[in-house]
């Protein structure tokens, strides 16, 4: 009872005091009364991962670390997009310099992401293909608004997911529908993300989904927080440590992959399409 009331204080829009606005593309906001801070991501149109949203995502989430928030909802401003996923242009014709400064600081952040201290939820209130659930993944739980798409489509623009992407959706999914949903770059609608436990709740506005994954947090009131988040931890442990050990050889990998003459050439013609698309409508 006392969680929904909190969830519900929070999701009312009840004392809310605005802590950072120093970041471009994100914005914190802890609720006075909960202690929960809504990170909001706002890069339009799409929430493109690009290096500075990477960046800015990175730095508010060390701030929520260390103003001892009770937890961390992750969501969008986009009424339609939770994340689009890596800016394709970061990896289209790169100035290699940038590029090699985009992965490590996308290695960076999801290590603060899927290692954070605090309870993290991920509201999705919109599309969540490839980078954006990995995001979404990265946290502990997740709250999806119908009729949007979610999933690793990495296959059909002909890349690999490397092994810290698969780490995140196999934290949430069995390895049988993990492996197979990889393969084919599967996009998940709302209701079929939740018949398989990619989410784990619907809700039919973005207020509810915070208010749901207010509510999750909540469950964690009664318990030792130094507890709850060395248990975390520990079982996010190697997955971390795999990244963190071979972070060098990671960044390598990528540098080869998009330097690939095919590669470039896969992601002009997927470029041209998305393109395509909002010319057609
Ligand atoms: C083992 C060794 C491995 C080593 C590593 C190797 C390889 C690296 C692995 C790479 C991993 C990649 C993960 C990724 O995240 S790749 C990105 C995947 N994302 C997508 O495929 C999403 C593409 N976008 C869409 O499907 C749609 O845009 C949408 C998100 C469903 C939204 O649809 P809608 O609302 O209709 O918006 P538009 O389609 O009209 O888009 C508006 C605008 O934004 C541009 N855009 C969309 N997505 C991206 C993007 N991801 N990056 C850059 N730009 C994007 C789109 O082109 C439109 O632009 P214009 O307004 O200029 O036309």
């Amino acid at each position: 009872m006392l969680h929904t009331n909190l969830s519900r204080l929070l999701a009312s829009g009840g004392p809310k005091r605005l802590i950072s606005t120093v970041n471009k593309l994100t914005t914190v906001e802890v609720n006075d009364k909960t202690g929960i801070a809504i990170l909001t991501m706002n890069r339009p149109p799409v929430n493109g991962l690009n290096l500075e949203l990477l960046q800015d995502l990175k730095s508010s989430i060390d701030e929520i670390e260390g103003n001892k928030s009770r937890g961390l909802i992750l969501t969008s401003s986009s009424p339609t997009i939770f994340s689009a996923g890596l800016d394709i242009l970061e990896m289209y014709k790169p100035d290699m310099d940038r590029c090699r400064a985009f992965w490590s600081q996308l290695q960076e952040t999801w290590l603060a992401l899927y290692g954070s201290s605090v309870p993290t939820a991920a509201a999705i209130n919109g599309h969540s293909p490839a980078g954006g659930c990995l995001l979404a993944t990265s946290c502990e739980y997740r709250v999806m608004v119908p009729k949007f798409t979610i999933g690793l489509n990495e296959t059909q623009l002909g890349m690999i997911a490397p092994q810290w992407f698969m780490s995140a959706f196999l934290s949430v999914l069995p390895q049988r529908e993990a492996e197979r949903a990889l393969n084919q770059g599967r996009m998940f609608t709302t209701e079929e993300a939740l018949r398989v436990g990619l989410i784990d709740e619907t809700a039919n506005s973005k207020e509810e989904a915070i208010e749901k994954c207010a509510a999750f947090i909540g469950t964690f009131a009664k318990v030792n927080p130094l507890a709850r988040s060395l248990t975390k931890q520990q079982f996010r442990a190697a997955d971390l440590q795999q990244l963190k050990n071979g972070r060098k050889e990671d960044l390598e990998k990528f540098l080869f992959t998009v330097s690939q003459p095919a590669l470039q050439k896969g992601l002009g013609i997927y470029l041209e399409g998305l393109k395509k698309k909002v010319k057609k409508q």
